[in-house]
């Protein structure tokens, strides 16, 4: 019992020492060096930061010469070491690469992965890795994307835009985006198509729980692992959340296995080229580490790929809409470019296009940062020694807004600064521009994403004008995701 009170007084105590700080730092300054207190570390400022991490990594980062050292609570293991430093980061993405695989920290907070290509690591990572690069490249699959993507636009997204444009309806871009991208994500990774992106806008179980659920896994970063397990296992807040939706991903993915092999023993199932036949037909004497007949090893190659490719592409697509509504003389030139260089067969030829992409990438990459701990110790170039273990936080945001990195004009959307005088797209090293990653690691769907969103903003470019609701407040929700918290409210006219 004694036992008990004490630790009840300690744990008081401890909330006590939190709000104390928590309030004199909120009264005392507001600068991004956050200050250390004893116990506590850097928490009590870190906590007054959380809502706008994003902005607060570009500002502490600019202030500190592109690297910060966060002390987390005493003993909580939550010290960080944030990086936007492109030598630091081709060092551990490319050079060092060796020494700093997703590790065990990284499975311990992204668990409902599981074995799929985005927590792997070793010889299991390298199988998956040649074997969905092998998929991914293959004339077939980017012909089912092509042509899911079309079908798509034609029988989904322009219905859709031209009801609301009809009917003078307030529409959610960024939930009509993320639609468009669950079905053609599934159709592409299980040839089911959930028709999610409708008139009707049906509800969709595993998506919606599927957002709250990144926020979880962004906080878990920030919070000692027992902490957030004991909400996991108690069933609270985001955590619960989080919980349900791999659940219902959990039941889903279960049905969809199961008939498909059904389907393939009765030998019902024409050769098709979705990623699920892909992988339950996999070559094992070629990729050893996969496990096709393994219904769990099938969930998680699945879950990988549908997370990798669905809220990334959206996303990107959803600031980019956003950043052409407040810049018109872009909007007007990427009309221009269509109008005059347009071909359906190669849209490589659109390449003022293709740079405004990237812009709006170097400002709202879709996956803001990546976590990397080593496993023997090293030093950075920077000079910062990181001991095995240790928590580096790639800050992708920041990165895209250095001034030492990008020039003054780092802050501006400005799609010319990627066209060289030639009139060609100007190649940046991934290290300087790392939404797609760096590295043996950098993204694998790179192409096909490029492809998708070029399709769409041809089509949505081409036809329809957007206005931002009035008022309508743009702000990145605090989540391994870039989504904007309020969604994006616009009103569609058509142009005839
Ligand atoms: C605008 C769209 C996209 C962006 C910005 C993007 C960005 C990224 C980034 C930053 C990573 C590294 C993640 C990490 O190391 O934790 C990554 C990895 C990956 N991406 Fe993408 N991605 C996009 C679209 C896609 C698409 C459409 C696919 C496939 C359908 C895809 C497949 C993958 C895969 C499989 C990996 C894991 C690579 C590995 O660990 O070896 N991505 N992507």
């Amino acid at each position: 019992m004694a036992m008990i009170s004490l630790l009840e007084a300690f744990i008081a105590s401890l909330f006590f020492l939190v709000f104390l700080c928590f309030f004199l730092h909120k009264k005392s300054h507001g600068g991004p060096i956050l200050k250390s207190w004893p116990f506590l570390g850097m928490l009590p400022g870190m906590l007054v930061q959380l809502p706008r991490i994003f902005d607060w990594t570009v500002e502490v980062l600019e202030a500190t010469n592109l690297t910060f050292s966060f002390k987390g609570p005493w003993f909580s293991g939550t010290d960080l070491l944030f990086t936007a430093d492109p030598k630091n980061i081709h060092h551990i993405q490319s050079k060092n690469f060796g020494n700093y695989p997703k590790g065990p920290e990284f499975k311990k907070i992204f668990d409902v992965l599981g074995d799929g290509i985005l927590a792997a690591d070793l010889e299991l990572w390298e199988d998956l890795r040649k074997s969905s690069h092998a998929l991914f490249h293959h004339k077939d699959f980017e012909k089912l994307s092509v042509s899911s993507n079309t079908t798509k636009l034609k029988e989904a997204l322009v219905p859709f835009l031209d009801n609301a444009s009809e009917k003078n309806i307030i529409i959610d871009l960024q939930d009509v985006l993320q639609r468009f991208m669950i079905d053609t994500s599934s159709i592409l990774i299980t040839s089911y198509d959930p028709m999610s992106l409708s008139i009707e806008m049906p509800e969709v179980k595993f998506s919606e729980g599927a957002e709250p659920g990144e926020e979880a896994i962004f906080y878990r970063h920030f919070r000692p692992v027992i902490f957030w397990k004991l909400q996991n296992w108690i069933g609270v807040g985001l955590e619960r959340k989080l919980k349900n939706a791999f659940f219902n991903f959990d039941q889903m993915s279960e049905k969809i296995v199961s008939s498909r092999r059904e389907e393939i023993r009765r030998g019902k199932r024409e050769a098709s080229m979705d990623v699920l036949t892909y992988y339950m037909n996999v070559d094992t004497a070629k990729y050893k580490h996969l496990q096709p007949s393994n219904d769990k090893f099938i969930r998680d190659v699945v879950l990988s790929l549908l997370l990798a490719g669905r809220d990334t592409t959206s996303s990107a697509l959803t600031w980019f809409f956003w950043l052409l509504s407040k810049h018109p003389q872009v909007m007007t030139k990427i009309r221009h470019e269509i109008k005059t260089k347009f071909d359906p067969t190669d849209l490589e030829k659109l390449v003022y296009l293709h740079a405004a992409l990237n812009e709006s990438m170097r400002l709202y990459p879709p996956i803001p940062f990546n976590h990397k701990s080593p496993s023997k110790s090293d030093v950075l170039p920077s000079g910062h020694k990181v001991e095995v273990d240790a928590k580096i936080v790639l800050s992708m945001y920041a990165l895209g807004r250095m001034r030492s990195v990008w020039g003054e004009d780092a802050s501006d959307f400005k799609p010319e600064r990627w066209i060289l005088d030639n009139g060609s797209l100007r190649h940046e090293p991934s290290y300087k521009f790392m939404a797609f990653s760096a590295g043996p690691r950098a993204c694998v769907g790179k192409h096909l994403a490029l492809l998708q969103m070029k399709m769409i903003a041809v089509e949505v470019i081409q036809n329809y004008d957007f206005k931002v609701v009035e008022g309508h407040k743009i702000e990145p929700v605090p989540s391994v995701i870039l989504r904007m918290k309020h969604g994006l409210l616009v009103t569609v006219d058509k142009n005839i």
